[in-house]
């Protein structure tokens, strides 16, 4: 847990705790009693506390957060206290991603030493808390406000060397830390130690604290979008400018305000949620499962397809180092993919990609020789259909064969080929190479083998990967489209598409759900809305009610929007109108005016709709059908349909996701209450009608976590 020796005058203290030598209690009684030991001890001169393995310390145990552990003495508080009070000095010696905790154990510490592999974060605001342990009064005090609050409030992490460039280290050494971090403790003077103490310093440029803060604020009320961490750590911050003690007293209270938020309990479930759903198994066989499965090893992947989504995921592939085949049958768009994917790269890595790495080809054979191909051609299943017939005549007979589709059904593409054991179904997010959700859909046939490849395939190129069933639009969007279908509804009723999309985006969303129909280009649900006999490029299908199809309530407000040509910001006009090379959406008087057309015709009787029923209506439905899909053994637990969501369509982070909100927010109770009430108001609307398994677990008083707990491997 956390080692003692002596190098002469030295103690050195080593925190040993793999993987990430997280600050547990543990390891915090032992960093405690080695430190009074060596303060004990008259031989020695000077402390160092440092890491094996690969990190210095992750920081605190996230684990231990929802649990009493987490208070119980040495707490970590403590701990950084008695740091900081040390009659010795102490240096600590920080390599590879040193976070939370770690960062208050060196900022407490006289002097901080790195090697150049260390990175230094605060990932705090991430889950919802706030760097306490004096981070928020010491941090700012060493680097400025400025500084302070852009670590604070991002949790992204700094290099080695920008730690060095703001002050947060005093020096980076090269190699064997130990011997360096020995060598520099022998070297400081006790003498010194009391102007070494960050809490006796004042803040630098702290006339300027005034401008700094201001600019700070309306960045975040911008960003946070609802998150409550980030403009509380702006306080805390802000407290700095008091005296130590006074400012340590306020990090407390807002320690204790954010510690105690359910946005905190949703964070940190987030967090989990994201690797829970690596251990993945199938509802309905939980024989097949991570642990059972073993992966082909990958090291060759074919894409076929080069538009937009073909060029994401060979970015995603040529960045894990995997030799990519790039095929498309166009020339000319061939030639566009390989300069933008060049371009991509240089970007990040300042290098071409090795000729070896990338090969482009108009020529399938090429694919003979690759472990795995994806398959990103238009969404279309007779095209896709065909593709995988040549695709199963040219490929080696192991070779996996995965398509990129964001909701056709998977068993028709493999019924294409003679191996339907290998097909199955990787469905990126654009942008493909920056969104990290990876949706595997396994078919009837898809093998164990072949589903533990593309799980194993998502992490190599730094996805997260989860596994969900065979069904229209899977998991994402089978659910998502709910929400679209209530939003037309809410327009025919009275709402206009920016009161629809400003409820939606105060909920948290980056966008509401007409902003990104219009970013997404309507034409695209459109055609899929036609291919289903729902519409036809001219109006409604012959002898067709207007407003029900298909067995349900129906607004043909998009359709129309379509059969003019408004197919959002590509063509300058959707739900709202665009200048010319602008993305700003402006509200339409022309979308407007046919909405009141579209109520007068029907016999729509215009009312104000609040922002609260606007949500409810438009999320409601969605987690409804989560249920269903947990019902249908479609995902392998509530934490699979969360991550699809927060990862995959901009869910606000710091509610956890759909099913954690419906869960431990709104309850299941009050869930099922509201879906009953809307359903009496719209009874031709089967998304209305409860799902069994959310009437059953309400009615039991049970919650989606005491069930998800049972059923998880
Ligand atoms: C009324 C009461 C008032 C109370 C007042 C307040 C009391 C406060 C008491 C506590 C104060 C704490 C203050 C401190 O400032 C807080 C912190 O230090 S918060 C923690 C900060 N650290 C993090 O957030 C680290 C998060 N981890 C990561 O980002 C990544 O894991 C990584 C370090 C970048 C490494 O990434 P990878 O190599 O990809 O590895 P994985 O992510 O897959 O992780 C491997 C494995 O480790 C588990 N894990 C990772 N970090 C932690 C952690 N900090 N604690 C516990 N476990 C961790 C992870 O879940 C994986 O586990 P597996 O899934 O394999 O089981």
């Amino acid at each position: 847990m956390a080692e003692c020796a002596t190098y002469g005058t030295v103690a050195v203290l080593q925190i040993n705790n793999p993987p990430l030598n997280v600050l547990g209690h543990d390891v915090r009684s032992q960093l405690m009693s080695g430190l009074q030991q060596a303060l004990q001890d008259k031989a020695v001169c000077s402390i160092v506390i440092m890491g094996k393995g690969q990190t210095f310390t992750a920081g605190a145990d996230v684990k231990e957060f929802g649990t009493e552990k987490v208070f119980w003495e040495p707490t970590l508080h403590s701990l950084v206290e008695a740091v900081s009070a040390s009659t010795k000095p102490v240096v600590t010696a920080i390599h590879g991603t040193t976070l939370g905790g770690g960062v208050a154990l060196a900022l407490a510490s006289h002097y901080r030493l790195a090697d150049s592999s260390a990175k230094m974060g605060l990932p705090e605001v991430q889950l919802g808390i706030l760097p306490t342990c004096g981070v928020t009064q010491r941090l700012p005090r060493l680097v400025g406000l400025q500084t302070a609050v852009r670590m604070v409030t991002s949790g992204q992490t700094q290099s080695a060397q920008q730690a060095l460039t703001a002050g947060l280290l005093d020096k980076v050494v090269t190699d064997d830390l130990l011997k360096k971090a020995v060598g520099f403790a022998r070297s400081v003077d006790v003498r010194g130690l009391e102007a070494r103490r960050v809490s006796s310093w004042t803040v630098p440029g702290a006339d300027r604290a005034e401008d700094v803060l201001d600019a700070a604020r309306k960045t975040l009320v911008r960003r946070s979008r609802g998150a409550i961490a980030p403009l509380t750590a702006l306080q805390a911050i802000q407290a700095s400018l008091l005296p130590f003690e006074t400012g340590m007293k306020r990090e407390a209270e807002l320690g204790r305000y954010l510690w105690t938020s359910w946005q905190a309990a949703a964070l940190r479930y987030a967090f989990f949620a994201e690797r829970t759903v690596k251990r993945w198994h199938i509802p309905r066989n939980k024989n097949v499962n991570y642990r059972t499965a073993e992966p082909m090893d990958i090291k060759s992947v074919g894409v076929l397809g080069a538009g937009t989504m073909g060029v994401g995921i060979t970015i995603s592939l040529l960045q894990a180092g995997l030799k990519v085949v790039l095929t498309e049958v166009n020339k000319a768009q061939l030639d566009k993919a390989v300069s933008l994917i060049q371009r991509s790269l240089e970007g990040k890595s300042g290098g071409k990609p090795q000729p070896m790495q990338l090969r482009a080809t108009t020529d399938y054979s090429q694919l003979r020789e690759v472990d795995l191909v994806i398959e990103a051609v238009f969404e279309d299943l007779a095209l896709k259909k065909k593709v995988f017939q040549q695709l199963d005549a040219v490929t080696n007979p192991r070779t996996i064969l995965a398509t990129n589709t964001s909701g056709l059904d998977i068993d028709q593409i493999a019924a294409a080929t003679q191996r339907p054991d290998k097909v199955i179904g990787t469905h990126f997010f654009s942008p493909a190479h920056v969104m990290r959700l990876l949706e595997n859909i396994y078919g009837r046939h898809t093998s164990v083998e072949t589903i533990a490849t593309a799980m194993q395939l998502g992490a190599t190129i730094g996805k997260v990967g989860v596994l969900v069933g065979n069904c229209p639009g899977f998991v994402g969007n089978r659910m998502k489209g709910l929400n679209f279908t209530e939003a037309m509804f809410l327009l025919e009723e009275g709402a206009e598409p920016q009161d629809v999309d400003k409820a939606l985006e105060e909920f948290g969303f980056a966008m509401g759900p007409f902003r990104v129909s219009d970013l997404a280009g309507g034409d695209v649900h459109w055609r899929r809305r036609i291919q289903a006999g729902l519409t036809t490029e001219h109006g409604p299908p012959p002898y067709t009610p207007v407003l029900y199809r298909q067995g349900n309530r129906y607004s043909p407000l998009a359709d129309m929007l379509c059969m003019q040509g408004r197919f959002g910001q590509k063509t300058g006009a959707g739900w709202y109108r665009y200048k010319s090379g602008s993305r700003t959406a402006l509200p339409d008087a022309e979308v407007h005016r046919l909405i009141h057309k579209h109520r007068q015709d029907h016999g729509f009787q215009r009312r104000n709709i609040s922002s609260q029923e606007i949500v409810e209506r438009c999320l409601f439905p969605l987690i409804n059908e989560g249920f269903r899909i947990l019902e249908e053994g479609l995902a392998t637990g509530p934490q699979d349909i969360d991550v699809i969501f927060l990862l995959g369509f901009g869910w606000p982070r710091h509610t956890g996701g759909p099913m954690y909100y419906a869960d431990k927010v709104v309850g299941l109770g009050n869930l099922l209450q509201s879906l009953e009430k809307y359903r009496a108001y719209h009874p031709r609307s089967a998304h209305w009608v409860p799902s069994s398994l959310l009437r059953k677990m309400a009615a039991q008083g049970t919650s989606l976590s005491i069930w998800a707990a049972g059923s998880r491997l």
